[in-house]
């Protein structure tokens, strides 16, 4: 049993099927990859997975916990952290006090007393972010922002982390490093989903990939598998190279 499942998540928007019977799993451990054209339902199936968008059907298991009706705020009490396509960030604070904010989250998934403060230190340094801490956001890259949104989210001390395109907008120094800190965290247990345009990223990181057409699952294996997979040659054919 994967730590975080989708059991035939179908989402509507009127008449269009966003996610259409969506079955997915996302391991301990491991770096599960959603990919898929443009429109394809990916931010969709992740916004269902956080409780901000209700499915037509389906469920959502959190550790074989049926979790489909819970609230946002719930979710990530129970170990849910995600970061946005579109950066959700405040611009007037400082790097530090962006991650710190997830602290009121912390103190509520842990049980025993957490020193807000030294649990921030430790995020911006596992993410490298300590020397740009005291920066005003507005002042910060949009490659190391993205990392600010990991850190906010790791600071809640997750059990999962839903990433929604993080590697866009970075360097390519900036996306190694990046690729190292994710294959660390999946290193020392979390279970990670990301979804990422930046393919070369995903064949790299990834133990199973999972690709969306049209809301639907058309393929799911290794990196390998999906690079030789028919289906998703021609799902891609005229947008982007699925080679690595
Ligand atoms: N709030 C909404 N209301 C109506 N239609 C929506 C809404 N959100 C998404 N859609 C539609 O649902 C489909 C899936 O969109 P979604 O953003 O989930 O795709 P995506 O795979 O994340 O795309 P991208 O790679 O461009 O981010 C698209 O057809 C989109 O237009």
């Amino acid at each position: 049993m994967s730590l975080l499942e989708t059991r035939g998540i179908t989402v509507r928007f009127g008449g269009n099927t966003a996610v259409d019977d969506v079955s997915i799993g996302v391991d301990e451990g491991r770096i599960t990859g959603l990919i898929g054209p443009n429109g394809a339902g990916k931010t969709t199936l992740f916004n269902t997975v956080t409780g901000l968008q209700k499915p037509a059907s389906g469920r959502v298991l959190l550790d074989g916990a049926d979790i489909t009706r819970l609230a946002p705020a719930r979710r990530a009490h129970l170990g849910m952290a995600r970061t946005f396509q579109r950066l959700e960030l405040f611009l007037s604070l400082s790097v530090r006090d962006n991650v710190r904010v997830a602290g009121d989250i912390l103190r509520a998934n842990t049980r025993h007393r957490v020193d807000v403060d030294k649990e921030t230190d430790r995020v911006l340094s596992r993410t490298g972010l300590g020397d740009i801490a005291h920066l005003e956001m507005s002042d910060v890259p949009t490659g190391r922002a993205r990392v600010v949104e990991v850190a906010r989210a790791l600071m809640t001390s997750p059990r999962v982390l839903l990433l929604d395109e993080p590697a866009s907008g970075q360097t390519e120094q900036e996306t190694e490093d990046f690729a190292g800190l994710l294959a660390g965290l999946a290193a020392e247990g979390l279970a990670i989903c990301l979804v990422e345009h930046d393919l070369p990223l995903v064949m790299k990181l990834c133990s199973t990939i999972h690709v969306l057409d049209y809301g639907a699952v058309i393929a799911s294996g290794t990196p390998k598998e999906i690079q030789e997979s028919p289906e998703v040659i021609a799902a891609y054919i005229g947008t982007e190279e699925v080679t690595a």
